[in-house]
């Protein structure tokens, strides 16, 4: 078993590095064992791109010749994920481990995706491959919690961001801008950026601190921009609807298309705003957000409990006054330092194996 964990635990950190890359898609490491050595490994790099098993397979087929078929009898698959059963953008990968007849394959958890779902490790068993799962389940979940959480609850996976002072205010009492924490914080923000398909930020908050939202601090693709605009009151000279990447407002005026910019109107955005945006987002596939802000908009959230981890950087300066951040009535998940300033992170569901 501890030999099976040890796989798994590099098939995770494997498909731990399609982030920002995959999504709609499920993060997926595998790799091939053959005589106690790994002789292939790779990951799902790429929305519409080759599945992992697939390019294990390749790297055999390419590596191996003719004797390929004779080392796939005798070799055991990892994967991070159970092998899919259907017909999407590339064929079954279970399909195609059948054919090469491999040995054995070790899964660390079950696909949530209803059409794959216990069917890719049914159609391995069915082809009399040796197949054994829950191998280290509770973290290839965790991982892919973001694709979980769009297969199962129609919606993306929520993260509230903010940053605040050591007596609690996350910005002075006129509701200007006022930098909080270091640069170090800012670094991992951007990181933060660019694994996650959105941002979002309500309209003070882009009337006051005039916010980019992409990222320049870390490498990686910039997410969708995402305001709460009812009025429209953000000229479209703000930086939110620079070139840098595409921005969705909701609003109460209009439906429109203008270049990366696309307006969506909103009934009544005094009802289930959140709910609204929450399920306007799945439906365009977007499988993740951050809310970054302010306190109006995080209370959005929070209020509706539309969301899954929150991410708070607390500074060591004390203000006395300002507008004060959200208080969190869950405990903390983790705490750390990052730069002079602490993080602290806290899981809606207290049960993450992050
Ligand atoms: N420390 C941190 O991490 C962060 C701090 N901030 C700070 O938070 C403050 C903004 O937060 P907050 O005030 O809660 O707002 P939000 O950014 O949450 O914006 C949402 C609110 O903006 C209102 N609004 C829309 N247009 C206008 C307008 N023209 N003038 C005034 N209000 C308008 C909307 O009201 P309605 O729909 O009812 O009209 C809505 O309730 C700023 O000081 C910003 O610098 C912001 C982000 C992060
Ligand atoms: N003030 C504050 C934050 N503010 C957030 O960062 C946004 C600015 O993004 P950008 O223009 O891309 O650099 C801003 O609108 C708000 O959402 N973030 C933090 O980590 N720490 C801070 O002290
Ligand atoms: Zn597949």
């Amino acid at each position: 078993m501890q030999e099976h964990e040890r796989y798994i635990r590099r098939c995770l950190e494997l498909a731990q590095l399609g982030i920002g890359a995959v999504s709609p898609n499920p993060m997926v490491g595998a790799l091939l064992v053959h005589q106690g050595r790994i002789i292939a490994e790779n990951y799902h790099r790429k929305f519409g791109g080759p599945h992992a098993e697939v390019l294990v397979i390749e790297e055999v087929l390419e590596k191996f010749g003719d004797g390929a078929m004779a080392v796939f009898s005798e070799s055991t698959m990892y994967v991070s994920l159970e092998p899919c059963a259907h017909y999407g953008k590339t064929p079954p990968c279970a399909k195609l481990l059948a054919e090469y007849r491999i040995r054995r394959v070790v899964i660390a958890c079950r696909d949530p995706f209803d059409q794959v779902n216990g069917r890719g490790i049914q159609l391995l068993k069915d082809a009399g491959i040796e197949v054994i799962e829950g191998v280290l389940s509770q973290k290839a979940l965790w991982l892919n919690r973001r694709f979980a959480t769009r297969v199962q609850y129609q919606r993306p996976y929520i993260i509230l961001k903010w940053a605040q002072t050591a007596d609690g205010f996350m910005a002075p009492a006129d509701g200007t801008q006022q930098w909080i924490t270091g640069e170090m914080a800012k670094q991992l923000v951007h990181r933060w950026r660019s694994e996650e398909d959105a941002v979002l930020v309500g309209a003070r908050t882009a009337l006051a601190d005039n916010p980019r939202l992409t990222v320049r601090e870390w490498r990686g693709k910039n997410p969708l921009r995402i305001l709460i605009d009812k009025d429209l009151a953000v000229t479209t000279e703000a930086n939110i609807y620079d070139n840098d990447a595409d921005t969705i407002v909701f609003n109460a005026a209009k439906s429109d298309w203008v270049g990366g910019v696309k307006y969506i109107a909103v009934e009544d955005m005094d009802w289930y705003l959140p709910q609204k945006i929450a399920y306007q987002l799945y439906l365009m596939d977007i499988q993740s957000l951050i809310v970054e802000g302010g306190r109006k908009t995080l209370d959005l959230f929070l209020n509706a409990g539309l969301w899954d981890e929150a991410r708070v950087f607390t500074s060591s300066d004390a203000w006395g006054t300002g507008i004060e951040a959200p208080v969190m009535h869950v405990a903390s998940a983790s705490n750390q330092a990052v730069g002079p300033d602490r993080l602290t992170v806290y899981h809606r569901n207290n049960n993450s194996d992050g």
